[in-house]
């Protein structure tokens, strides 16, 4: 298998500085980070350290300010946004802190959406999106509409809407971040349940030592710069 199969997400020498008042605030001081296919990453670190930054940067949603972004072996600094756009789409799932569904859709067309816009038949979106419900225990709340689901179960659905289409890489910015304790381990071991399921390499922030010692390795940043932990 050549290197750029076998490899999600590579990012090298990650810079990314934000104006506070006069002074320059050094967030990102060369990241480096490969995650291979149906590898799963912990991101942890304190608040402020940058670890949402680094997720919008790994998810191509900003640009640092040097450093170069390989998704599923493509180099992405010289792409126009739209080609981004399409990798992204391709390529990437996101799941956040609050679940972000559609209040009117319901929980299979939420997950049906992403898969129509990357252009797949409603039949066949249709048929994933019931299979990643039914891994996620939620076969009989298809149906429902994001208000009539639990707090948990919208986070269920929003994992689901971010594998739909059959990403290489999930990024996950505290996923259970917002569910009481107990809601919080059940979704997070059907997260990486469906995950580990899938294949997908997983880049997943979070708080929470406990959740960070079952993934494969977990890294965090240090002034700047990425060690493993
Ligand atoms: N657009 C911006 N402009 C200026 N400063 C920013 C911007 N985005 C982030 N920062 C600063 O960069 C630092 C890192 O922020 P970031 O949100 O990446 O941290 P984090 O590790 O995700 O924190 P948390 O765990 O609280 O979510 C913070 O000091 C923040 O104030």
């Amino acid at each position: 298998m050549s290197e750029a199969i076998s490899e999600g997400l590579r990012l090298s020498g990650i810079r990314r500085r934000f104006a506070q008042g006069k002074e320059t605030l050094a967030v990102l001081n060369g990241v480096d980070l490969t995650l291979r296919s149906g590898e799963i990453v912990a991101l942890v670190g304190p608040s402020g350290a940058g670890k949402s930054t680094l997720l919008h940067i790994a998810g191509l949603l900003e640009r640092p300010d040097e450093g170069e972004i390989h998704l599923a072996g493509t180099a992405a600094g010289d792409l126009s946004e739209g080609e981004r756009t399409r990798l992204r789409r391709l390529h990437l799932g996101f799941v956040y802190q609050y679940h972000h569904l559609l209040p009117e859709f319901s929980a299979v067309e939420n997950v049906i959406l992403p898969q129509m816009i990357a252009g797949a038949s409603r039949r066949s979106a249709r048929a994933r999106a019931l299979g990643l419900l039914d891994r996620v225990g939620l076969a009989a709340r298809a149906e429902h509409r994001p208000g009539q689901l639990s707090g948990g179960e919208q986070q269920r659905v929003a994992i689901c809407r971010a594998l739909a289409n059959a990403p290489k890489v999930l990024l996950a910015d505290e996923p259970t971040g917002n569910l009481d304790p107990h809601t919080a381990e059940t979704v997070f071991a059907e997260l990486l349940g469906v995950v580990r399921g899938s294949g997908v390499a997983a880049l997943i922030a979070t708080h929470n030592p406990e959740l960070a010692r079952r993934m494969d390795r977990a890294v965090t940043l240090r002034e700047g710069v990425l060690v493993e932990v």
